[in-house]
């Protein structure tokens, strides 16, 4: 039952719906009148063999955590009022088909079941979209690297090491550019070539230094990306570029490695440093042997996330290092989705850039190039996002109930019935993803049903040999299914990845472009979909405001897929095969089934109830991140928390959750509205109202909680999983942006 610490009046409405009403406020809480109190009282009188039977029934239930099926009863009786008889005989039909369906349901004791899936679900809107026409960008040239004027040697590497003769529409504009000298701001699509756009001008300058470089001149490049795989992969691409230049040495520093073998690296000297911006930092702060006296170029790829992320006082730390010492320096921003953040951005570091956008309906004129400009039409302009032309894009308009039956039916189609798809599973919270890696390993995946299909995981909260470990094995994986959050999204270059799902929508336009951007890379083919429950519809007009455009996939067609899979089987009742509301039955009785092993599943141990609250938890808490500008399509205030618990396999919505409790340490309350409109209230936080001031206790607005979320998903490696087990030997600071890290003593 869902019950709140307050005590507020509380007046039920005939949609289900709870109003409480304060002399303060007055708050609308979406808590379906299933979960309301039980009408026993109701009940006709029966026999005592018979209230025994029940009452050890019920023990045996209690002894499951599986109260819901009261509830349900008596849910059942208050609106229908059946008799007894018939009321048995239902339970009798419903426990005679579940166990028919899945026997080991009945080790333990009676059957579960599962409340209705399909009632009770907000109406999925009709979408009326504004026409958009999408922004192309033509990927390749017809020109070759040995037009651009480069060592022999390095063509040559291009050619046969990378495997790359035709220079892309960004190459072509950038390198020339990069190679006179001039700063650039750039901007192309993802998977268009950006990282060779820069690491290729850098190569051919450093190998052309008159006085061979050695590793005594220490950083003379130094390049900034959000992540560690990707600052890895950056690394990778610069270790093959220099292969016949080995006097010039590639390094990376990332969080989650070891500082100790990072300093001694640092020492023998790296000529071009690949960094994340918070382990940069704490290596400026710590480590005397790092020089920037040297530095030529500083690249800053993903730019616009590096200042999304509140790292921008790490950078202002690592700008004002660099530009304390050292030569005058050529400085590049990359990004596919380059925001008024980074002209700010460009404004202080860039001296005269050039600015570089593929995109345009003029697609003809790659070569021109233009100065920066604060023009606020141009600015207006960095608005709309190119996404790949051959990216086919969908979204399916899904009931919370329904979503994670919906997503799994989604895997099972690409990966079971369909061959060699690899696809990208989207979720918000680290606690999500390893609560969906789990379920659907054991339930999707176990031995009796499909051990061909595989799952992986990669977030923030993982120690760093096994995310390294994930993204190895994805990326040369021909298929299978990588769940993730956004640790994912930027610059990663996943081979053969057919589709992109976001299961929760992103934070942003941007963040949409860069997770879509993980398949259709470099003119090849790719699909993507994203789940939006009837409430979140509005996100599609918000990507239609950046040029993005989607088409409609039927949940009904994702969850027939199930129809192919007879391990779900319904009731059997349905056999006519021309008749869609037959199939649309037997559909829905197979997803209920489905839902069903995932509850079972979920509610076998504590543990696994204590992994799925985890995992709401922190979807919940994620939810009231969205900026301000989306509440009024992601406020938690719309969401319904038990068709939100179904979601993560629960059957009922869970007591004494807080959204907003950070992801490492304290976490923040929301407490008053008073002291801050942007911070979103719901039954959660407003259940926590009462014990919001207790001492020491941070406070936090939705933009800071969405800055410590993302950070800790970004994070320099110092925090969260990795750093806890270190506590006792550190001491504790504060990095640049005043978030908790450990120091070593
Ligand atoms: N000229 C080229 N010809 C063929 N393949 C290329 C060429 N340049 C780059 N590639 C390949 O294209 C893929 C995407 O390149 P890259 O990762 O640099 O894209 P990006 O524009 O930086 O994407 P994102 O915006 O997602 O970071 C890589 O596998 C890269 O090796």
């Amino acid at each position: 039952m869902c019950q709140f610490n307050v005590s507020l009046p509380v007046r039920e409405t005939n949609t289900g719906v709870l109003m409480m009403s304060s002399a303060e406020d007055q708050l609308c809480l979406n808590i379906s009148s299933s979960f309301s109190s039980s009408s026993s009282a109701r009940r006709k009188p029966v026999s005592a063999q018979q209230r025994w039977a029940r009452k050890k029934q019920r023990a045996e239930e209690r002894k499951l955590g599986s109260i819901e099926e009261e509830r349900k009863r008596s849910f059942k009786q208050r609106r229908v009022q059946p008799s007894e008889e018939e009321e048995e005989e239902e339970e009798e039909e419903e426990a005679q088909s579940a166990d028919r369906r899945t026997p080991q349901r009945k080790k333990d004791g009676g059957a579960i079941k599962t409340s209705s899936l399909f009632k009770h679900n907000p109406e999925i809107p009709e979408i009326h979209r504004a026409a958009v026409s999408q922004v192309k960008e033509q990927i390749f040239t017809t020109d070759s690297f040995s037009d651009l004027d480069l060592h022999p040697h390095l063509v040559a590497t291009l050619n046969k090491v990378l495997n790359v003769s035709t220079v892309t529409s960004v190459q072509k504009q950038t390198i020339p550019v990069l190679l006179s000298g001039r700063d650039a701001v750039v901007r192309s699509q993802t998977g268009s070539g950006k990282t060779l756009s820069y690491a290729i001008p850098v190569v051919q300058s450093l190998q052309a230094v008159q006085q061979k470089v050695s590793r005594s001149d220490g950083p003379l490049a130094v390049v900034i990306v959000p992540t560690r795989e990707l600052a890895q992969q950056t690394f990778q691409t610069f270790q093959k570029l220099l292969k016949p230049f080995t006097w010039i040495v590639p390094g990376v520093l990332m969080g989650g490695e070891k500082r100790k073998a990072e300093k001694a690296r640092l020492r023998k000297g790296i000529n071009i440093l690949v960094s994340t911006p918070g382990r940069l930092v704490d290596h400026i702060r710590n480590t005397l042997s790092i020089a920037f006296s040297g530095v030529r170029w500083l690249i800053l790829d993903e730019a616009d996330r590096t200042l999304d992320l509140g790292f921008e006082k790490d950078l202002t730390v690592i700008l004002n290092s660099l530009n304390s010492t050292g030569p005058s320096r050529q400085n590049v921003l990359l990004s596919a989705t380059l925001t008024h953040g980074v002209t700010r951005l460009a404004d202080v570091c860039l001296n005269d850039p050039v600015s570089i956008h593929v995109s345009g309906p003029a697609s003809s004129d790659l070569t021109s190039s233009s100065a920066v400009t604060s023009d606020p039409g141009a600015a207006s302009q960095l608005e709309s996002f190119t996404v790949p032309e051959a990216l086919k894009q969908f979204v399916v308009v899904v009931p919370s109930k329904i979503r994670l039956v919906c997503l799994a039916a989604f895997i099972l189609d690409k990966c079971k019935f369909s061959q060699n798809n690899k696809l990208i599973v989207f979720v918000s919270s680290c606690e999500a993803v390893e609560f969906l890696h789990t379920l659907f390993t054991a339930v999707l995946a176990g031995p009796s049903a499909n051990p061909q299909l595989s799952f992986l995981r990669l977030h923030g909260n993982m120690k760093q040999e096994e995310r390294s470990e994930v993204f190895q094995q994805f990326s040369v994986s021909p298929s299978g299914v990588l769940l993730c959050t956004d640790v994912a999204a930027r610059g990663l270059d996943l081979p053969q990845v057919t589709w992109i799902v976001q299961y929760t929508p992103p934070t942003a336009a941007t963040e949409y472009v860069h997770r879509v951007g993980r398949t259709a890379r470099i003119g090849g083919r790719g699909s993507s979909l994203i789940f939006l429950t009837p409430a979140e519809t509005g996100f599609i007009n918000e990507l239609a405001n950046h040029n993005i455009s989607l088409s409609d996939m039927k949940l009904q067609d994702i969850l027939s897929s199930l129809m192919q899979d007879d391990t779900y089987r319904g009731r059997g009742k349905y056999h006519s095969k021309t008749s869609s509301r037959a199939l649309e039955q037997e559909t829905r009785e197979r997803a209920t089934v489905l839902q069903t092993e995932f509850e079972n599943f979920v509610h076998a141990d504590v543990q696994s109830v204590q992994a799925a609250k985890k995992a709401l938890q922190s979807f919940l808490r994620a939810y009231t991140t969205y900026p301000a500008h989306l509440k009024h399509v992601f406020h938690i205030r719309s969401l319904h928390l038990g068709h939100a618990a179904k979601s993560f396999g629960l059957r009922d919505a869970p007591q004494g959750l807080s959204a907003t409790k950070g992801p490492s340490g304290p976490g923040s309350r929301i407490h008053n509205k008073n002291q801050n409109q942007n911070q979103a209230r719901s039954p959660l936080n407003n259940q926590k109202k009462a014990s919001s001031s207790r001492a020491g206790e941070k406070r936090f607005s939705a933009g800071q909680r969405e800055v410590r979320l993302s950070r800790f998903e970004f994070s320099n490696g110092l925090e969260g999983g990795d750093a806890k087990k270190k506590k006792k030997k550190k001491k504790k600071t504060f990095d640049a942006s005043g978030e908790e890290e450990e120091e070593e003593e």
